[in-house]
Order: C-alpha cells, then sequence, then structure tokens
C-alpha cells in the first residue's frame, strides 16, 4: 500500500500552537484565566496489566533464530530471532520490532522517496528483516528502520491516543483513513486536528451545530471544543481561548469562522452576534492577499475576544490584529 510522504497534508491544530486565537469570557466576577488541559495519556498499557509478550512487559525475550523463508509459509516463517536477554526499560522500549514480528503483525518502512510502505514481516535475523510489501515486492531492511503498525481494529479511531503504537507513518495513515470519509478532523488528546479538505464536507449547519449542543454527535469536529470551551466557561466562571494554529493555508482563518458560528448559534439572540461574524470579510478585505499557498492568506495575527454576559449571551466582542514579520518563504 502506497502512503503520502511524511507530510502529505496541511494541518491546523485547534487548542495548540500560536496564530488566531478565539478567547471567550465569561462577565461574572470578573475571574479571568485560560482553559487548563489535562495532561495527554500516552496511549500505552499500563505496564503493570501487560503480557509477557509485549514489548512492555519487563520480562526478557527468548527466541530462536532459523533462516528466512517466503511469503507462501507465513506462520512458520516468522518469529526466529537470535536469542536475546534485555534488562534495562530502554532495550525494551525501543525492541518493538521483534514483538512486531513475533506477533505477525506489520510494519511501515520508509522508502528512499520519503513515502511510508506498509510491508509484512516474513523473517528477521537480528539487525535485518526481509520485508514483504505489497504487489510482490520483498526487501531485505535493517530491522531498526521497521516502526511497527497498528492492528487494522485501530484503523480509523477518532482519537489518536487510542493507538497502540503512537508513530508518524501511524499518525499519517489515520489521518489519511479518516479524511478519506470525509472525516477531516481527529482527536489527540485535548487537541483537535484538522485536515483541510480544500472542499466542501457535510459537516456544517444547523443541524449539526443542534446535534453538537444536544450532545447526539460525539465525531471530532470545531463544534465540539466550542461547545466544550461555552459550557466550561459557564460551569466554572473561567474565561476559555481556543487557540487555533498551522501552517499558512491550512485552515485557521475557515476554522475560527467555524468556531465563531457555533458560539454565535449558543450564545446569539440579541443580533450582536451576526455584527461580530460580519467583521471577517471587513478584515480580510484590508488585510489579506494572494500568496502561491492559500488564495486568500491573513497577512496578520487575529486575537478575537468574544464577551457573554451572565446569562451566557453574548454580550460584545474585541478584535485585536497583530503584524506578522514574513520570510521571504512565507510571502511566496
Ligand atoms: N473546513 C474547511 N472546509 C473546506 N475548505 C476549507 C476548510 N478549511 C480551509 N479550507 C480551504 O482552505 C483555504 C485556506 O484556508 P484559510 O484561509 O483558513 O487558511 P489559513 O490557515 O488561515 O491560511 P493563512 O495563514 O495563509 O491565512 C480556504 O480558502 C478554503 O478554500
Amino acid at each position: 500500500m502506497g502512503f503520502p510522504t511524511s507530510h502529505p497534508m496541511e494541518y491546523a491544530a485547534v487548542n495548540s500552537g500560536n496564530s488566531a486565537v478565539i478567547s471567550l469570557s465569561a462577565s461574572v466576577n470578573g475571574s479571568s484565566g485560560g482553559k487548563v488541559f489535562e495532561r495527554v495519556e500516552n496511549g500505552f498499557p499500563d505496564a503493570d496489566q501487560v503480557n509477557e509478550d509485549s514489548p512492555y512487559s519487563g520480562n526478557d525475550m527468548l527466541v530462536e533464530e532459523s533462516p528466512p523463508v517466503g511469503d507462501e509459509d507465513l506462520d512458520s516463517a516468522v518469529a526466529p530471532l537470535p536469542s536475546v536477554s534485555r534488562s534495562n526499560i530502554e532495550r525494551r522500549w525501543s525492541d518493538i520490532t521483534s514483538y512486531a514480528t513475533k506477533k505477525k503483525v506489520q510494519s511501515w518502512f520508509q522508502l528512499p522517496n520519503g513515502n511510508w510502505e506498509l510491508g509484512t514481516i516474513i523473517s528477521s535475523s537480528g539487525t535485518e528483516s526481509v520485508v514483504s510489501f505489497p504487489e510482490g515486492k520483498v526487501l531485505k531492511v535493517n530491522s531498526d528502520s521497521l516502526i511497527p503498525a497498528n492492528p487494522d481494529i485501530l484503523d480509523g479511531v477518532d482519537d489518536l491516543m487510542q493507538l497502540s503504537y503512537l508513530n508518524e507513518p501511524s499518525v499519517l495513515y489515520n489521518l489519511q483513513y479518516r479524511y478519506n470519509q470525509d472525516m477531516i478532523y481527529t482527536k489527540a488528546g485535548p487537541v483537535l486536528v484538522a485536515v483541510n479538505p480544500f472542499a466542501e464536507v457535510p459537516l456544517y449547519g444547523n443541524d449539526y451545530i443542534q446535534a453538537y449542543k444536544n450532545k447526539s454527535i460525539e465525531s471530532p469536529h470545531v463544534y465540539a471544543i466550542a461547545d466544550t470551551a461555552i459550557r466550561e466557561m459557564t460551569r466554572d466562571e473561567v474565561n476559555q481561548s481556543i487557540i487555533i494554529s498551522g501552517e499558512s493555508g491550512a485552515g485557521k482563518t475557515v476554522t475560527a469562522k467555524i468556531a465563531m458560528q457555533y458560539l454565535a448559534a449558543l450564545g446569539g439572540g440579541s443580533g450582536i452576534e451576526y455584527e461580530i461574524l460580519k467583521t471577517n470579510p471587513i478584515l480580510e478585505a484590508f488585510g489579506n492577499a494572494k500568496t502561491l499557498r492559500n488564495d486568500n492568506s491573513s497577512r496578520f495575527g487575529k486575537l478575537i475576544e468574544i464577551h457573554f454576559s451572565e446569562t451566557g449571551k453574548i454580550s460584545g466582542a474585541k478584535i485585536q490584529t497583530c503584524k506578522f514579520i514574513f520570510t521571504s518563504e512565507a510571502l511566496r
């Protein structure tokens, strides 16, 4: 299976980074403060709970050596490795390849052109492994260059933290798997990763806003992030911030507008929300320009403060802009 390069997709991450900021401020007791996120779990099983086959287990591994064989007899071909004993944690964690071999799972291998290719290890002899790739290609590769792939059952998980193996090709594969089904949003713990579809996707509008408001839908979405922010602001009486970051053309401005639409739908009523939304075209008229990466590239940073009254309704807004200092690359 072919796979794009290490950086196949542009993305914007909501709640991480440093480009556009939407700040929600509650008007209660003058309290203020940013959102404090919980620590991200690493997604690996508890060391006490894993079985003895796992690379996370504290037990030494003992496997035997045998010559490599062909594709046709995978069951008997897999597993033979020289006897090794591992005594420290560092070696244990780095020895995922032999675990993969033993478990007959697939591994990622990076081709010279940067693409990741998913293959099946058919034999391994210490430092070298024979890997079979799609279309009958078989390569002998350095075992250290193999990166474990996740089982098929984890394809397209909502949250990258659910992946057993959290590595670059697995993350890219999962994002692409979801993207192919118009699921452009994926969680990475408290962070939302958005892959720019550069096309209309059926994920927005009143029906979706109502669904996220009623919590009848749980898929990762900017609406869900905005919903959490507004609810936590109301509940804890603490100001909230949504930080949207990504490279030029990743979709930060569009993402900010989507978040503002949700906030306007939930906190609207007085009509002021429409005035806030209407500031976007005016700011863009003066501050955007066409570049190689983006036909409508913001040439300034934005801090949008949305103020809420005690009843949870939007009472005002303040938009601050700041100049960017561009490198020659970014100006193209
Ligand atoms: N959710 C989305 N759905 C459809 N198209 C999108 C979406 N997000 C971004 N796009 C497309 O990508 C283009 C670039 O997005 P946007 O202007 O938001 O990027 P940006 O990260 O703000 O870029 P810059 O930093 O250059 O201002 C948009 O004009 C739009 O065509």
